[in-house]
């Protein structure tokens, strides 16, 4: 019998593993569970007490231990930015997946630089640990970066003395290596509040529909990094903001018209649609883009977004820990410019599973079905047929590196197998998302992410092989 466990109730979770006729594990202190489906959180602390050193052969958690390589903002950027530096040495042409970005403190001269260069301009300011648009703002001068760290100081300080130079408000002082927070504290400046941001351009053409702004969350399974092997779920939607987009520049500061996030515009009063939730199915927004861009430029767009997310993986594969118990299911936001090309917002490691309507339900139910699917041995499928305990040889096989992943599962489209692209045998099945060899990041002989990963500095760890 399989055994599973969750720290998640959430019902695409528990009723996915209830028809199966798999048995819930309820004990906390029972380990006898074959699948855990864990929240971040409690992944760290899995990590940390170093208790994934004793799982069994037959054992599956879904997430990678360091996760947070993808879906921290700052990360992620970091990731991105050295890869693509190791593509030009290389002289392989990756395009551009997320809009210019500045971690700050670290990199503000540079982005003072970026935005000098700039006749007019509106970059988004956004808090690396928070989430639901929390924290985030607008600039379209350096003045406004000033006022709001020295607002947010103020009010992270209590009432203790706002201002300070900018230096101050970015930590530049007190995040001197070797300087102590401790060592005196006349000499030390307050904390910086807009530590740890990171500060990207404003995609401020966004395509609209309806005359407002929208992104998508695409799902995406990642089974195993070493080998790189990726889904793309068909199944997604736009999240739409409730009112009418406008770059006035009065507007700034009114998140209802700038961010898509559903916690925001839940706040939005009247203008929210609880019968939609505000969002359009992938597969509609696809059928108004074949009928008023056109078949070739919708297809270049899906194409586009699958290079972006075969991209943003490879980014992260040499980086990531290829635990053989763990796999990923990642929300991926994006938006589209209305010269339909995607750039990637960020990545979820743990996308929403609440479920605000009938489309919602259904949607989470399959897509959490067919990654299951695929990432469990085929002797789990059917109830009593999986394992008891220890792991069976079989089990062991499926967790070994030449397991073979089905091209298309339900709703789940295989659109990267790194083994194929090293034979050149097959470059992407991900037909109902792209056609033709469109999605090859490499194609026509350019280097393979191997190549890449071959030139990184950095090496895939790959532990319990
Ligand atoms: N560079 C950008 N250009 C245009 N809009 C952006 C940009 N970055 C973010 N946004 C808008 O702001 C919203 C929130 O951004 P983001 O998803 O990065 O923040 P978050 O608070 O971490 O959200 P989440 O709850 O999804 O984790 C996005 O959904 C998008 O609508």
């Amino acid at each position: 019998m399989v055994r599973w466990k969750t720290d998640f109730s959430k019902w695409v979770i528990t009723s996915n593993f209830e028809r199966r006729g798999w048995q819930e594990v309820h004990d906390e202190k029972d380990e006898s569970w074959n699948i855990f489906w864990a929240n971040v959180g409690t992944m760290r602390q899995v990590f940390a007490s170093d208790s994934l050193q004793q799982l069994r052969p037959d054992q599956l958690i879904n997430h990678f231990p360091n996760h947070y390589e993808l879906t921290r903002k700052d990360l992620l950027v970091k990731n991105v930015k050295r890869y693509r530096r190791h593509a030009r040495k290389l002289g392989v042409a990756v395009p551009e997946l997320v809009p210019s970005t500045f971690v700050l403190p670290q990199e503000y001269a540079l982005f003072v630089e970026e935005f000098r260069k700039q006749t007019s301009s509106t970059y988004i300011l956004k808090p690396n640990g928070k989430a639901q648009g929390k924290g985030i703002f607008l600039v379209n001068k350096l003045s406004q970066v000033r006022e709001r760290a020295a607002a947010a100081a103020a009010a992270s300080a209590h009432g203790a003395t706002g201002g300070g130079s900018v230096a101050q408000l970015f930590g530049q002082a007190s995040s001197r290596p070797g300087t102590s927070s401790s060592s005196s504290s006349a000499a030390t400046p307050m904390r910086p509040a807009l530590d740890n941001y990171i500060v990207s351009r404003y995609i401020g053409n966004p395509l609209l529909l309806g005359g407002k702004k929208f992104d998508l969350r695409l799902y995406v399974l990642v089974p195993s990094y070493s080998p790189l092997v990726v889904y793309l779920a068909t199944l997604g939607f736009a999240r739409f903001c409730n009112v009418k987009y406008t770059r006035e520049l009065a507007q700034l500061d009114n998140m209802f018209v700038h961010l898509t996030n559903v916690a925001v515009q839940k706040g939005g009063g009247d203008e929210y649609n609880a019968a939609h939730g505000n969002k359009w199915a992938l597969a509609d927004l696809r059928l108004h883009l074949e009928a008023t861009r056109g078949h070739a430029a919708t297809q270049q767009l899906f194409a586009d977004m699958q290079q972006l997310v075969v991209h943003t993986l490879k980014a992260v594969q040499l980086v990531m820990i290829n635990d053989k118990h763990c796999f990923e299911l990642y929300g991926f936001d994006v938006i589209i410019d209305s010269d339909l090309q995607p750039w990637l917002i960020e990545v979820n490691a743990s996308p929403s599973l609440t479920t605000t309507t009938k489309a919602d339900r259904l949607l989470k139910f399959k897509i959490i079905n067919d990654a299951l699917s695929i990432v469990t041995p085929p002797s789990w499928s059917g109830s009593g047929a999986g394992s008891s305990g220890k792991g069976s040889s079989r089990n062991r096989k499926s967790a070994a590196a030449d397991r073979q992943y089905p091209p298309a599962l339900g709703c789940m489209q295989l659109i990267h197998d790194e083994r194929s692209e090293a034979d050149g045998s097959r470059r992407t099945t991900g037909e109902a998302v792209v056609t033709g060899d469109k999605g090859s990041a490499f194609g026509g002989g350019a280097a393979t992410s191997r190549q890449l990963a071959d030139a990184s500095p950095r090496k895939v760890v790959v532990l319990h092989g």
